[in-house]
């Protein structure tokens, strides 16, 4: 919405009374989204990630060696431990209350901002754990403290009494928590068993000084019900399992582990593995003091700089010239890396850590991993020796490609054949450049005059494109749609894929925000998903949200996405004068030019989704648009059945 507008509509009931003031764990069940990343699936696992965590925390604090984490037949999950325990004892700041009580009901309060209970840990904000209580509708923590076991309950983030010694234990230390996500917050999803061992065997990598013992009493028919996880061999172990079923270049992964206290005197490590393969893209997966970080960070640069320098030093050892051209970019096509540090008090972009900022990181991750990764190459010639020659040649190739681009988009636009529908853009180069598709000729039209003609291109699509799940590949090419929206691109499909060729920078999937749309729109990411996945992963691809109505009350006009927020409006009012008028839009035709370009064209006033698929996802993406889309109808029917609840809630 413009932002004069939005001034103008609630600056009178702007007051003092308006300021809000959150208090205990409120802010939690508020806005989970600040705590946890959202409320979605990968949302409702991160609370056993944190749990889990301070388990984690123990072992690596060497208090703790054993973990058991349970998935409970009601939905529960249960992490145990046989650490410390959790203090019982009256906390000195907050009389009446336990250690126990406060940790659990107080955001910001732990054990680890000092250093002094432990060395390297992945917690460091003292939230955790009382995010979890908050977001529980049922939570209970035992405690077993010099052979006595203490228990609280709490609901939602309330203590549903004191702490209280239950009785003797023969566990001489050690804190089992027990919670139930709320379905308040969390809605349909549910913790899912294999995503659940998943998580709980690569803890189990990181750090073999642990054992973890995997329950699970939900049965998805894949995942086993028990295992016990302990990897004395590492990463190194960790990474020979992800490519058991390619071919790799080195016979052993260049691994290590190295102790900064003995090269820096600070306290801390990293370890690492990596190897190369022809067969698929490179990937790296790092953590800080066990905790993921997707997003990567300084220890990630800290580890690749250590590798390029390496690599182009052993080029200039023996000689081979060409090795100076290497870039980061091509060491990971084909290099698959695992590194993964302990460092003392680590800064992390947000509570969910998706990424490392300490800065001190990568001189140490690199320090550490250089006079290593040289002395390897020297003593395996010939794993280095053809290691070299692929990321020249990968090198070569990104060379000329770029070469090639240059001066390919303009020569491209006159040399390829592109389909006579496609309205281009005049730009000359990818960079900012997008690809509308749009749902119908008529939605064209005005997209056509809302456009920003140097850099948005148009394709309409007529009607409902092919399935792309099941139907051979001579009727995929056969397909009309399919081939203009293949040459739009220019990027060929399926195993002629070319991710550089792509033409745009985004291409943006523009359907009516209705059932009709949402159906275009998911037979089209079904399609990238198949054909052109590597354009998903690296970000290339959007959904568009065109409003569902518009409202006008006198000069006062906005645009709102739903029925929802419709009526939120209409009972507010808009602050202008009169009667508010209600326009629903049926489809993007019936939206003038002005409307679509401020509401879902115009990149400084528009919302778009990207479409991305999660890092943990180990299948389970293609396992649902196999399920949804696929040609079993009875496997569609199932996932409705078991999710009916939500589908009772969608807008058919
Ligand atoms: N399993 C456990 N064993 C021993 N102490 C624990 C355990 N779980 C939690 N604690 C104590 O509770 C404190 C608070 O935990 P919480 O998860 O809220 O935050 P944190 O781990 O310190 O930081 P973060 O918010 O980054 O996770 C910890 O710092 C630790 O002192």
């Amino acid at each position: 919405m413009p932002a004069d507008l939005l001034s103008t509509l609630s600056a009178d009931n702007y007051s003092a009374a308006s300021i809000e003031v959150l208090e205990g764990l409120e802010p939690v069940r508020k806005r989970p989204g600040m705590y946890i990343g959202g409320t979605d699936e990968r949302a409702l696992h991160h609370l056993v990630a944190e749990i889990l965590d301070n388990s984690m925390d123990e072992a690596v604090a060497g208090h703790a060696s054993r973990i058991e984490v349970t998935l409970m037949a009601d939905g529960s999950a249960s992490v145990r431990d046989d650490g410390r325990g959790i203090p019982v004892d009256p906390h000195p700041k907050f009389p009446g209350k336990s250690a126990l009580e406060v940790i659990l009901c107080t955001l910001h309060a732990g054990g680890k901002f000092s250093g002094d209970a432990y060395q390297t840990s992945g917690g460091l904000h003292g939230v955790g754990a009382s995010v979890v209580n908050a977001l529980s509708d049922r939570m209970v923590v035992e405690v077993a403290r010099n052979r006595e076991l203490w228990r609280q309950s709490f609901s939602r983030g309330i203590p549903q009494g004191p702490v209280e010694m239950v009785g003797p234990t023969r566990q001489r230390g050690g804190t089992t928590v027990t919670f139930h996500p709320d379905e308040e917050i969390f809605g349909h999803h549910r913790l899912k068993p294999a995503r659940m061992m998943r998580m709980v065997k690569s803890k189990a990598y990181l750090f073999s000084g642990v054992e973890i013992r995997w329950r699970s009493e939900i049965d998805d028919g894949e995942t086993p019900a028990e295992a016990v996880f302990h990897f004395p061999g590492g990463l190194a172990d960790y990474l020979a399992e992800q490519l058991s079923t390619v071919s790799i270049y080195a016979d052993r992964p260049f691994a290590g582990s190295v102790d900064f206290a003995e090269k820096f005197s600070v306290p801390g490590k990293v370890d690492w593995a990596i190897n190369w393969t022809p067969a698929r893209d490179g990937f790296i997966q790092s953590y800080c003091n066990t905790v993921p970080t997707p997003e990567g960070g300084t220890h990630e640069a800290g580890f690749w700089s250590a590798i390029l320098k390496g690599v182009r030093a052993y080029g200039e050892r023996i000689k081979n010239r060409k090795a100076e051209a290497i870039t980061r970019e091509d060491l990971l096509t084909g290099g698959c890396a695992l590194v993964s540090c302990f460092i003392r008090d680590p800064e992390f972009v947000g509570q969910t850590k998706d990424r490392l900022a300490t800065t001190d990181a990568a001189r140490l991750v690199e320090g550490a991993v250089r006079d290593h990764f040289d002395n390897w190459l020297v003593s395996d010639p010939k794993s280095a020796g053809a290691i070299l020659d692929f990321l020249v040649l990968r090198a070569e190739e990104r060379l000329r490609r770029r070469q090639e681009k240059e001066t390919a988009r303009k020569s491209a636009t006159k040399k390829l054949r592109l389909p006579g529908k496609l309205v281009d853009c005049s730009a000359t180069n990818r960079e900012g450049t997008e690809l509308f598709i749009v749902e119908g000729d008529s939605a064209g039209g005005s997209a056509k005059m809302a456009r920003d003609r140097t850099k948005q291109a148009l394709l309409p699509l007529k009607g409902k494109i092919l399935n792309v799940l099941g139907a051979a590949s001579s009727k995929m090419g056969a397909n009309q749609e399919l081939s203009d929206l293949c040459q739009a691109l220019g990027t060929g499909m399926g195993s002629r894929f070319v991710l550089d060729d792509l033409r745009y920078d985004k291409i943006i999937i523009m359907t009516d925000a209705d059932v009709d749309g949402a159906h275009i729109a998911s037979l089209l990411m079904t399609f990238f998903f198949t054909q052109m996945r590597g354009m998903i992963d690296k970000g290339h691809l959007y959904l568009a949200c065109p409003p569902l109505y518009r409202l006008t009350q006198g000069a006062a006009r906005i645009y709102v996405a739903d029925d929802a927020e419709k009526e939120l409006w209409l009972a507010k009012g808009l602050g202008g004068k009169g009667k508010i008028d209600v326009q629903r839009f049926k489809g993007l035709g019936e939206m003038d030019a002005k409307d679509l370009k401020d509401t879902t064209m115009n990149p400084k006033t528009r919302k778009l989704i990207r479409v991305s698929i999660d890092d943990e996802d180990g299948g389970e993406t293609g396992d649902l648009v196999e399920r949804l889309m696929g040609k079993k109808p009875e496997l569609r029917f199932q996932y409705i059945s078991e999710n009916a609840k939500f589908v009772e809630e969608l807008d058919v």
